[in-house]
Parts: C-alpha cells; sequence; structure tokens
C-alpha cells in the first residue's frame, strides 16, 4: 500500500541528519520528545537550523527554471531514440523539452514538431494534429515549415484511424448508497474498539466481487517517472502535455487542467526548493497544507458528525492516529522537513499576505508537521502491475484516501482496492460473513511473506500486532501450502497479462472463478484457492485500466 523507502526518501533522511548534527539537536531529543503540541516540536528545530549554512543551501537550491539551451539538449537527445525507433521514449524527451523551452520561443515550437511526428508515429493523428498546430502558432522556423504542413496533411487525411489514448476505466457506481459514509455500499459501517481503533465491518453477508466503497482521491501527486506522460492535475495518461508556464516540473492535458492546477495549489508548488521536489509525496503534504489553511478560513455549513465525508479535511487529519508513538527519527525528520516547508511558504508573498496572524502560523507549523506524517505513512500508492514491455508498468502517483485509509490490515485480507485514475474501488476479494471486518492487505500476504517478516514490518511501519488466522496460526507460506482441490486450469491461462482486454472472456472467466471459489473455500489455506482469487483480482484491474502500448 505504502511504497515508502526509496531512494530519494533515503536521500531527504540523510540531509536532515546532517541538519541534525549540524544543529546539535541530539542534545534536545528528550525535550522534542515530550512537547505535546507538532507546532512546538517544529518551532524547536527551525528556531536551530534556520540560521545554518546548510538550510541556506536546501533553500537556496531551487527548481530548474526554463532555459532554451537544455530543451534543446533534451530533444537531441529525443532525436537519438527517434531515429532507433524508439517512439516512447522519444516522446517523454519531447516533452520534457517543450518543458524546458522558454514561453513563446522557437525552441518551445521546435519540439512540439518534433513530439508530433512521434505521435503520428503512433498512430495518435489528433494529438499529433494539435502539437503541429501548436509548433506552427510560435515561432517555427520558416524553412522547415514545409516538412511539418506535409505531416499535417498526412495526419488530417489519416485521423478516421485515430487510436484512443485512455488509461482509466469509469469506476463502477455505488448501488445502494450508504446513509453514513459518502462512498461506500450500505453493506459496511464504521465501527471503533480500543484493539482496531476504526474499522469497517459488514452488516450483511458479502459475495465474492462486490463493491464495497468508490472513492474520489482527496489529494494526489503524479510520481517523477510517469510525470511526462500522465497530467499534474488529474492523472489521466496523455501523449501531448503542455508545460506550466513557470516552472519545468508540471504538465497538463488540457488547459483546463493547467489552469486549475495554478488556480489550486500549483503556483506555490512552482517555487520550491529542489528539496521538496525529490518525493511526490513532499509535494503531496504541502499541497495537503495548503488545503487545511484554506479550510481553516472556510465558514462551514455544520455537517453531521456520524455522517462520513469523503471530501473533508477534518476526516484525513483524524487517519494520523500516532503522533506520539513516533521514533525519534521519525520525529525529528518530520518536524526538519517541516520547519523547511514552513520557512519556504512564509517567504512566499501571496502566501505570507493570505496568512498574517499568529493564529495562521500557529496552525501553519502544526498542520505542516502532521500532514507530513499522514503522507508518508497514510498515502496510498498507484502503481501499473504490468507487463513491463509497456508503458503501464511505473509507478504513476500517490493518492490520499479519507475513507479507503480506515480498512485495517490482514494478510489474509478479504478485500482489495483497484485504481480507476486517482479513484479507487474496493471489492470484496472472498465471500465475506455478516460482522466480519473487511481487510485489506498493507503490502505483506500470508503466501509471499514469512510470518516473522510481516510481523516485524507491520509492528514498525504501523505500530499493532497483527491477529489475522494467518498469524495466529502460522500458515505455511506459498510453495508450502497444499494444493487443494483440483481446478481447471485452461481459462486461467487465458489471464495471462499481454493478453489483449476482452470483456466476453473476462466475464467468463470471471463467473467461473466465482464459482469454483465457493467450492474450494473450505480448503483454505490452499494454493488453488489463491490461484482463484488472483484471476479475479486480475478481471478487476483490467476493468480499471487499460494497457496501452505506444
Ligand atoms: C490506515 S490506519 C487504519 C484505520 C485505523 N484503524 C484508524 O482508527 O484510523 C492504520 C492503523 O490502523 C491500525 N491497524 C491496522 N490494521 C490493524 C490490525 N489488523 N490490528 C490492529 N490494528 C490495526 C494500526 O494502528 C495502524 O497504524
Amino acid at each position: 500500500m505504502w511504497g515508502m523507502f526509496k531512494e530519494r526518501h533515503l536521500k531527504i533522511v540523510a540531509k536532515c541528519c546532517i541538519l541534525y548534527q549540524e544543529a546539535e539537536l541530539y542534545f534536545k531529543e528528550d525535550e522534542l520528545k515530550k512537547l505535546a503540541d507538532p507546532s512546538d516540536c517544529v518551532n524547536l528545530v527551525y528556531n536551530h537550523i534556520y540560521k545554518l549554512t546548510t538550510f541556506k543551501d536546501i533553500i537556496a537550491d531551487t527548481q530548474d527554471r526554463k532555459s532554451n539551451i537544455t530543451s534543446d539538449i533534451i530533444r537531441i537527445e529525443g532525436n537519438d531514440y527517434f531515429l532507433r525507433d524508439n517512439y516512447l521514449n522519444a516522446l517523454e524527451k519531447y516533452t520534457k523539452s517543450i518543458a524546458s523551452a522558454e514561453n513563446g520561443s522557437s525552441y518551445l515550437a521546435l519540439a512540439y514538431a518534433n513530439r508530433s511526428a512521434c505521435l503520428f508515429k503512433g498512430k495518435y493523428y489528433k494529438e499529433c494534429l494539435q502539437d503541429i498546430n501548436r509548433a506552427l502558432s510560435l515561432d517555427y522556423p520558416e524553412k522547415l515549415k514545409p516538412k511539418l504542413l506535409k505531416r499535417k496533411m498526412d495526419a488530417e487525411s489519416q485521423k478516421h484511424m485515430q487510436k484512443q489514448v485512455r488509461f482509466y476505466r469509469k469506476p463502477p457506481v455505488i448501488r445502494s448508497k450508504n446513509p453514513l459514509i459518502s462512498c461506500a455500499e450500505d453493506s459496511i459501517e464504521i465501527q471503533y474498539n480500543k484493539k482496531y481503533g476504526r474499522h469497517i465491518i459488514a452488516t450483511r453477508d458479502i459475495n465474492i466481487g462486490e463493491v464495497l466503497s468508490v472513492e474520489n482521491s482527496f489529494c494526489h501527486v503524479v510520481c517523477p517517472e510517469s510525470k511526462y506522460i500522465h497530467c499534474h492535475e488529474c492523472l489521466e495518461l496523455c501523449f501531448n502535455m503542455i508545460p506550466c508556464q513557470n516552472c519545468t516540473g508540471a504538465l497538463y492535458c488540457s488547459e483546463d487542467c493547467r489552469s486549475n492546477a495554478f488556480k489550486g495549489y500549483h503556483k506555490y508548488e512552482c517555487q520550491f526548493p529542489k528539496f521538496l521536489c525529490i518525493d511526490p509525496r513532499m509535494m503531496m503534504f504541502i499541497k495537503l497544507t495548503l488545503i487545511g489553511m484554506d479550510d481553516s478560513k472556510k465558514t462551514k455549513a455544520e455537517l453531521p458528525d456520524d455522517i462520513h465525508r469523503s471530501d473533508s479535511f477534518k476526516e484525513i487529519i483524524k487517519l494520523q492516529t500516532h503522533d506520539k508513538e513516533c521514533g525519534s527519527m521519525t520525529l525529528y525528520t518530520t518536524a526538519t522537513i517541516a520547519s523547511i516547508a514552513y520557512h519556504v511558504l512564509k517567504e512566499n508573498q501571496e502566501f505570507a499576505s493570505k496568512y498574517n496572524t499568529d493564529e495562521d502560523d500557529l496552525n501553519l507549523k502544526k498542520l505542516l508537521f502532521k500532514t507530513f506524517l499522514i503522507t508518508t505513512f497514510i498515502s496510498f500508492l498507484i502503481s501499473k502491475m504490468f507487463n513491463i514491455n509497456i508503458i503501464n508498468s511505473k509507478e504513476l502517483g500517490h493518492a490520499l484516501y479519507a475513507f479507503t485509509s480506515l480498512y485495517n490490515h490482514s494478510c489474509v485480507a478479504n478485500a482489495q482496492y483497484f485504481h480507476h485514475g486517482s479513484s479507487i474501488v474496493t471489492r470484496a476479494i472472498a465471500s465475506i460473513k455478516k460482522g466480519e471486518q473487511i481487510t485489506i492487505s498493507y503490502g505483506l500476504t500470508f503466501d509471499n511473506q514469512s510470518r516473522a517478516y510481516r510481523q516485524k514490518i507491520l509492528k514498525e511501519l504501523y505500530l499493532f500486532e497483527c491477529d489475522c488466522k494467518a498469524c495466529t496460526n502460522n500458515w505455511p507460506t506459498g510453495d508450502n501450502l497444499p494444493f487443494g482441490k483440483e481446478i481447471p486450469l485452461s481459462f486461467i491461462l487465458n489471464l495471462e497479462p499481454s493478453q489483449e482486454y476482452n470483456e466476453e472472456l473476462d466475464q467468463f472467466i470471471l463467473n467461473k472463478c466465482k464459482r469454483l471459489y465457493y467450492q474450494l473455500k473450505n480448503y483454505e489455506p490452499c494454493q488453488n484457492l489463491l490461484i482463484l482469487q488472483y484471476n479475479i483480482a486480475q478481471v478487476y484491474r483490467h476493468e480499471a485500466c487499460s494497457e496501452v502500448k505506444f
């Protein structure tokens, strides 16, 4: 669920350690731990680090500015790929070149024109024509125009053979709305107890495959590895994005997305130092803080407290239940990063004039601290779990969900989530009895990891001891499991990921797997039951997004 420890994450921690050493904050560790309010933690660390040269260097190391020279170098790299018929890599380079080119320049025109050649090769004629028109509306060199106009004519004549670019499919609609949870079916409810905190319970028997909740993200960001083919604002796949006019880091699928982003939080994000842009979750926690600051100024209609609303900032903040239990390293890193973000936001004139009271200042420090912990531990990684030969294999983004985050973990989860773009659909992946807790996997499953490993990670990251049936009964892992009752394998082989999407075949497989599941469930734990569940999930994955090849 949470793709935590990446190289970029460790880079951030390393920088924080340097500041920690230089400010001799190890003398203050006990003091830091005793502070009750997160704003006091940020205060303490900020007051010790903001004068350090290292801190000043971090702040001064700003994002790359637009530069025609850089744009030209990247475009030439794209040409190399193009000549080797590697059109997807060429396209990503041309898009990067577009993001780097200065507004209105001939370099921008050249990059659009080169990208139109990739789009033509990929049979994306509509996008190709858009890029040609963009190039022609700019300062495109006269001597190159005849070739571009010829491509325009060819694309016009072939656009009836246009390929569709749509990665995500629409999520299903909720059939029987839950009166107390805005995004859920009425088959579930939220309960609370000391052992599990808030958790989700089935209010009736639920069949395998049933939809439990369909939730839009509260906030999301795109990952660096996907940012040249997925919109920064809506995450949809797009092969001919347009750049932010200020920075080189954000690209959009449409004018609407570009202007919505800028009217929203991108105007601040655009000016962040490099340090805050290393990890997409760093951008997300600041975005979340900005949403929280806006929220604090809104006069809100009194809403009934017992209704869970996915779009409520209050619900997101409630997700961080372990502020006080985190280790000193997490505490210190959080306070340091919050201090850096605090400084950057206070330096931003628009922000500083909007939030200028002492109360705002306190609220800002508190929110930065809390939202960093939330995005680090509770954000969902949106990844594309397909064949590596196709573009869908990269990590796409991170998103926060107020309700879906309430599903607790089990190493034998009875529910699974599927990303339809930034929306998330949770379905039963086993049959669930009335009164049973509904659980998802936090990335650890009994068949893949040993009990000892699962317990260790869950304790370290999520601070609980798992008591699922696999942990309690010490179930064996993958190959050591019995096969269970035999199942016919012929139809399962049809679900190889490289298979073209065939809705009819998928539905046939789904129905057969569901029927077999009920015949096998008394043999749990066994390999054949897992195969059936895997294949059912595979159909829902196909239903969530297509496999676009360039
Ligand atoms: C994303 S939250 C889930 C919702 C949480 N129960 C709440 O009250 O907000 C993750 C936290 O839930 C708790 N949790 C998740 N799965 C659990 C389980 N199987 N047993 C006990 N606690 C669990 C842990 O405290 C964990 O850090």
